[in-house]
Order: structure tokens, then sequence, then C-alpha cells
């Protein structure tokens, strides 16, 4: 008699790619990173949709974004334009149908936040999200309760394992110029049997974007956030003077963009974006855990709070118990204006 021991299943994995103006996006090349924490002879293969020369130049640029990635993927059509999830949904069954992919994974962004649970519904496979550390091919870390615990899970359905991964955990290292001249297959997608039967329920309205020279808040190496205690739209302009000055991303806790002093897409936290900065520098900011979940794995934090006793202090590298309108205004002076 043969005793089988151990079974794996050869690891093939299906990235749901974001690409934008021809560009992949640097939360793909880091879920590409997690994937190779899969396992051995991992093979992955990039999946990008959209319609028209932007999409062409981003898988061109796909084929190269990463030494690992074996193969890009490309589905044009209108259907895929502004990235609704139930198209994508039914492209990913589609694709996987002629794939055996035992992972599908995308970035825990608003785009894989909102597309990979549709898929998972679709295929009847529960999701493992925001995965921020990859032990094997099934057995992941997750953080729970806002971060203050980690959680490890193990996949033990049928179908596809399927991760949403927090880029922040998974930082890209440079490609070396030997590896660099390694590129994938690019193969355009046959969409003549592909029906899209899904009733949608959303449409695309319009898109509006922050028209900033400063770096995106989410993979920017300097943050600084103001919380409540700045009070207005116009005090909270010094937060933007000194995120100027030292080449660096705004952030605002929930109360400051509760109170309508910044737009939500500013909102640092477990309701808001995932930051690891170089460093990061809090003005009155209280440190609920909530705001805390979001700035964790920043290098350096720095915090000014006028309260001695702020929880902020706890996390904090270096504290400093003032009053920011004092405090900004002498930074402001006494920083070199950005060349
Ligand atoms: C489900 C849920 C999800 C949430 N998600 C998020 C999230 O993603 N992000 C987030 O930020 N919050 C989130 N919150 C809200 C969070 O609990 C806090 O209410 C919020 O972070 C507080 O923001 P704050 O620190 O700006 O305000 P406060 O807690 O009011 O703190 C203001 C601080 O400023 C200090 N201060 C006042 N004046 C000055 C001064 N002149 N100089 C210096 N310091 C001064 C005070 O001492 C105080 O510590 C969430 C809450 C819930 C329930």
């Amino acid at each position: 008699s043969i005793s089988i021991t151990s079974l794996s299943r050869c690891i093939s994995t299906l990235i749901l790619a974001e690409h934008e103006s021809g560009t992949i996006k640097p939360q793909t090349v880091s879920t590409v990173v997690a994937a190779n924490s899969l396992g051995e002879s991992s093979s992955i293969s990039l999946l990008l949709a959209g319609s028209g020369s932007s999409l062409q130049e981003a898988a061109s640029q796909a084929a190269s974004c990463h030494p690992s990635v074996s193969e890009v993927l490309v589905a044009d059509s209108d259907k895929f334009e502004y990235s609704l999830a139930e198209p994508w949904a039914k492209l990913v069954d589609f694709v996987r149908q002629q794939g055996d992919y035992s992972h599908i994974l995308a970035s825990s962004s608003s785009f894989g936040k909102n597309i990979l649970p549709r898929v998972a519904a679709l295929l009847d496979v529960s999701p493992i999200t925001d995965v921020v550390k990859i032990l094997g091919s099934d057995q992941f870390i997750r953080p729970i309760y806002a971060g203050n615990a980690l959680c490890t899970v193990r996949y033990t359905g049928a179908g596809p394992c399927m991760l949403t991964i927090r880029s922040t955990s998974f930082p890209v290292t440079p490609i070396t110029a030997n590896s660099e001249s390694k590129k994938a297959t690019v193969s355009q997608i046959d969409l003549s049997n592909f029906e899209d039967d899904s009733v949608s329920k959303s449409r695309y309205v319009g898109r509006s974007t922050q028209d900033t020279e400063r770096p995106d808040l989410g993979s920017a190496r300097v943050v600084i956030t103001g919380g409540r205690a700045l009070k207005s739209v116009e005090n909270f302009k010094m937060i933007e003077k000194l995120a100027e000055k030292l080449g660096g991303a705004v952030g605002a806790t929930r109360a400051a963009v509760d109170a309508g002093y910044v737009p939500n897409d500013l909102q640092v936290g477990q309701t808001g974006k995932i930051v690891a900065p170089e460093l990061y520098m809090a003005f009155g900011v209280s440190g609920a855990i909530q705001h805390l979940a979001g700035i964790k794995d920043s290098k350096v934090i720095v915090a000014v709070n006028k309260d001695a006793d702020a929880p902020i202090f706890q996390v904090a590298d270096y504290g400093l118990v003032g009053d920011l309108f004092e405090v900004i205004p002498e930074l402001l002076e006494k920083l070199p204006e950005k060349k």
C-alpha cells in the first residue's frame, strides 16, 4: 500500500492588477512580492483589464514589473474601463476556468476590497483579507481588533485560496539591472466567449482627482497628519505647508475629516489609509486605537500634543508636549524652502 502523507498542489497564482495612466500601481508589485512567499515553484500571472492604449502600455510595463511574474493576461474591452466589480468578478471567473489557479490575490486597496470579495462569493470561497504575513501556501497572518492582535489563519477550503494583501507589509526591494531584463509573456485574452450576465447594481458616474503634486498618501516616505485640534480648514493649511516643505503627504484623523477640514481620502487609520512611511508626524492627534491601526508600521513616529498623557505618546519615538499653534509656525520658519 502507498501512503501519501502530503499532497501539495503546484502553486499557481493569479493577481488582479491595478493600473492607471499606463502604469502598474506599486501596490500590485507589493502583491507580487507577497505571492513569492506562497512557496517554491510558484508561477505568477497578472490579470489586467481595461481598454485602449493605456491598458496596453500598462501591460507592457507589467511584463517587467518584477522578475517573478511569468505571464501577463490582458482583457481589453469597454466593459472593464471603469473597474466595476460586477464585470471584473465575471472576468476573474472566466480566466480561472482556463487556468488552474491555486491562489487568487489582490491588494487591500479600494480596488481589491471592491472586487475580490465579489469573486469569492461567486466561487463560494471564504476570502482572507488584509494579510500582513505569509507563513506558507495555506497559512497567513492578519490583524484583528483594529490591529491590536494578530491572528494566524489556515485556509482549508477546496476552491482557490483568495487573499487581499496589505501592501505596506510587503515592501518592494529595488530590482537589479540583471533581473530587470527578464520579461513575462503578454497574452490578450480572447473574450469572444465571455458572457457578462451580471446584473450591475453599480454604474460609473465620474471621477475626481486631487490636483496636487504631493506624494500618494499610501506610499509616501513622509506623512504629516493633523487632528481635530487644528480646528479649521484655514489652520489645516499649516499641515499642508509643512508637508510641502518636507516633501511629504498630508494625512488626517477621522475627527478632522468629519469636521470637514480635509476630504476623507486623507483619513489615516482603521477605516482610512494604512501608511508605513519613514517619518510620521502627528499634530494634535490623541492616538485612538482606530488611528494607531493605520500607522503602526511607520519607522519613526513624532507626536506633538499639549496633553502629556495623550495615548499617541505611547507609540511615538519622539514626543513633544506643546501647543501645535506655536510648534508648527516655528518649524515652518526653521525649515528651508523645498527646492
Ligand atoms: C469604527 C471606528 C473606526 C474609526 N476609524 C478611524 C480611522 O480610520 N482613523 C481615525 O483617525 N479615527 C478613527 N476613528 C475615530 C477615533 O476613535 C478617534 O475618535 C479619532 O481618531 C480622534 O481624532 P483626533 O485625535 O483628531 O481627535 P481627539 O481625540 O479629539 O484628539 C485631539 C488631540 O489634540 C490635542 N490638542 C488639542 N489642542 C491642541 C493644541 N493646540 N496643540 C497640540 N495638541 C492639541 C488634545 O490633547 C487631543 O489629544 C474610528 C472610530 C470608530 C468607532
